[in-house]
This record gives structure tokens, C-alpha cells and sequence, in this order.
């Protein structure tokens, strides 16, 4: 079945439908990750998203029941070159076609993701709708550019959890799968707020040694608060950061009493809270193939990332440094707060999909709340 992607700017590209039909919009990104595809479509980052992979094949290691990142999928569209439907893995057990299908993404394939992915880099990401039931061309871009910028956009409240809830399980082994840990074993208890969180943000923290108990984006700080966590942990999540008011002012309330971690959205809250401004970028960082300075060590670690936003540096005066930079761009990848035991992430250390380089962040933040407790003690 045909299957057409139009772009706000007028540019059309015609390939075939996959998982499944129907018509979808949402702002137009790439990702550079070669492989992972799975954890791409459960990574609520996603939302009000289409995703066009760089990379050619998409389909071969099929989809299995363990690599995922979240409760669902929740970008609106999915965009590859070549899909491929015999899946060759020994843990799959259905085809991403199927997968799509049974959870409502339109899929579209045969069409030049390189062309498309050029044109989002040259032109910046735009809003663009797929559709496999109207085919003319000046109503889907009439239909394209009448959506909403990303800017300006809320949508973490709408993916976070309901009611706090507690996460003990750990990292994956092959043969093995996810271990559960005994919370006695937990050296450090957390709070981390769920903005969209990704399940292997939670497990890495477990295997750091945190008990961890999930909270939703609208938990109040006092309640937190009164939990007596040793860290507070806020997660990735879809859209603007800025609109988050009520959030920002949550957070302002752990600034001076608790260590805090921030990955992504977490980070970008963090920056606001913290005085700053944040900036939407002409086409984001989205892949598993990107390269950072930690400024603390000048190491380079190869990341995984997925935003479209970013910290502006010099909105934070003398509050916070530059943690680690993006070596492709120069744009902020990390913060650190310049007397507190405080900092943050752009990019997401806990990877899935992506190199394991960034783990470390873990442990920084469990040694700055064991510093914490020395001092408290
Ligand atoms: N992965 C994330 O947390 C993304 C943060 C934010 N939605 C952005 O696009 O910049």
C-alpha cells in the first residue's frame, strides 16, 4: 500500500506503508543510532515525534519482549529506508511490522531517508504528517503546516505515571535477563521524578546502589521531601522544558537540601530552575554516535542522545559550569552548580541503545550523596 510523508515546507517524499495505516503528524527527526530501533519506539522522549532512522536496514533483529523502554510507544510515526521482514535474532519473537500494527504506528518505507535526513539538517526539523489515505499533495502540507511548533509544547505530563511506585530491578546479562534486587541491599534511597522516564535510567540507578522509588512529574517536593531521600533524580522526557512551570518550582525547593541528578529533560528542568534559559535547536541531537568532553577530566565519551532543546550556558551567570560539551555542536551537555552538589546531563548515560561510556554518571551521583551523608553524619 502506498504510503505518502509531507513535509511544513512543502517537500513530499512517496514510499510504501508499514505497521500501521492511517494518517499521523508530528515534528520530523532523525536518528543516527545504527542499531536499537526497538528502544527508539519505547522511549517516550519520542512523543508528538516521527522518527526517520539514517541508518538503511530496519527490521533485521525483529522485536523482543526485553528491550523496552517504556510502557508503550508514543512517537506518532516511523520512517526507514528499507524495511525488512525476517527478522534474524535469537530473542526476537514478532516482526516490527506487526509490532507497529499492534500498537497503532504508522510506518512508511521505500522513500530516500538520506534526502529527507539532509533536508531536516539544512532546513531544521519541521512539522510533517504521513498519510496511506489522502494522497494529494497541497492538502497534506496545507494539513502539515497548520500543526503546532514543538515549542511551546507540554508534553511530559502526559506520559509520566500516575501514583508513585517502587523499581527493583537490575541491568540485563545475557542468560540471565533482569535480575530483581532486595531494596535492603540499597545503600542510597532516590526519588526520581518520572517525566517519561526510561526503564534503564531506573535500572542503571539500581545497580548503582539506589532504592529507588518513582514518582509522577506533579508529586509535590514536600512529599519527597518528607520520604527523606538521599537523592532526587529527575528523568528525560518529550517536548519544551519551559512550560513545565509548576515543575521548575518543585525542583527550585530540593536546591540547598538534597544531591540532584538531571538527564535530558531532568537536565533542561534543572537549568530553568536554576535560573537558566533553554533554546530549541535547528535539528536536535537524536542517535547513539555522538561525541563529548567531560569538562571535569577532558575525556571524550561517545553518547547516546535524543533532544531537541538545550541549556543556554550564559543564561546561568555564575550559578552553574559547563559540565561536559557536545563536540559536534559546541551546545551544552552538562551542567554542574557551582557550590552545591548538583549537576546534570544532555545526553542519556544510561544509553539503551548506545555505548556504555557515560555509566559513570551513576556513580558520580552516588558519591556525591554518600558525601552527603558523611557530612550529615
Ligand atoms: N530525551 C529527552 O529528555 C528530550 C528532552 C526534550 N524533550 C528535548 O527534545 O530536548
Amino acid at each position: 500500500m502506498k504510503a505518502i510523508l509531507a513535509l511544513a515546507d512543502g517537500r513530499i517524499f512517496e514510499g510504501k506503508s508499514f505497521g500501521a495505516g492511517g494518517e499521523v503528524t508530528g515534528e520530523v527527526v532523525f536518528n543516527t543510532a545504527m542499531t536499537g530501533y526497538q528502544e527508539v519506539l519505547t522511549d517516550p522522549s519520542y512523543k508528538g515525534q516521527m522518527v526517520t532512522m539514517t541508518y538503511t536496514q530496519i527490521g533485521n533483529t525483529g522485536i523482543n519482549p526485553e528491550d523496552i523502554e517504556s510502557r508503550g510507544l508514543f512517537l506518532s510515526g516511523f520512517i526507514v529506508r528499507e524495511y525488512l521482514d525476517f527478522p534474524s535474532n535469537f530473542r526476537s519473537t514478532m516482526t516490527l511490522d506487526a509490532y507497529l500494527k499492534e500498537n497503532g504506528v504508522v510506518g512508511i518505507h521505500g522513500l530516500d531517508t538520506r534526502a529527507l535526513t539532509r533536508h531536516l539538517r539544512d532546513k531544521g526539523a519541521q512539522n510533517g504528517i504521513i498519510s496511506t489515505v489522502d494522497f494529494d499533495h497541497a492538502s497534506l502540507v496545507a494539513k502539515a503546516k497548520a500543526l503546532h511548533s514543538m515549542a511551546g509544547l507540554d508534553l511530559a505530563s502526559g506520559v509520566s505515571c500516575d501514583k508513585p511506585y517502587h523499581w527493583t530491578e537490575g541491568a540485563w546479562k545475557l542468560g540471565e535477563g533482569y535480575p530483581q534486587i532486595d531494596p535492603a541491599t540499597m545503600k542510597y534511597k532516590v526519588v526520581a521524578y518520572d517525566f517519561g522516564i526510561k526503564y534503564n535510567i531506573l535500572r542503571c540507578l539500581v545497580d548503582a546502589g539506589c532504592d529507588v522509588t518513582v514518582v509522577p512529574a506533579t508529586f509535590p517536593a514536600e512529599e519527597a521531601l518528607a520520604m527523606n531521600p538521599d537523592g532526587i533524580f529527575l528523568s528525560n522526557g518529550p517536548g519544551d522544558p519551559e512550560p513545565l512551570v509548576a515543575v521548575q518550582q518543585e525542583i527550585r525547593k530540593f536546591i540547598g537540601k538534597k544531591p540532584i541528578f538531571g538527564i535530558c529533560l531532568g537536565h533542561q528542568l534543572l537549568g530553568l530552575a536554576l535560573g537558566g534559559k533553554t533554546v530549541k535547536l535547528p535539528f536536535g541531537n537524536h542517535g547513539s554516535n555522538l561525541p563529548v568532553m567531560d569538562m571535569s577530566t577532558r575525556t571524550v565519551e561517545i553518547t547516546s542522545q535524543n533532544h531537541g532543546f538545550a541549556v543556554d550556558l550564559e543564561s546561568l551567570g555564575d550559578v552553574a559550569c559547563l559540565g561536559h560539551e557536545n563536540l559536534n555542536d559546541q551546545t551544552v551537555e552538562g551542567i554542574r552548580h557551582c557550590s552545591l552538589p548538583i549537576f546534570s546531563v544532555q545526553h542519556h548515560p544510561e544509553a539503551s541503545p548506545g555505548p556504555h561510556d557515560s555509566q559513570y554518571l551513576f556513580g558520580r551521583f552516588v558519591e556525591l550523596m554518600e558525601k552527603e551523608k558523611q557530612v550529615q553524619a
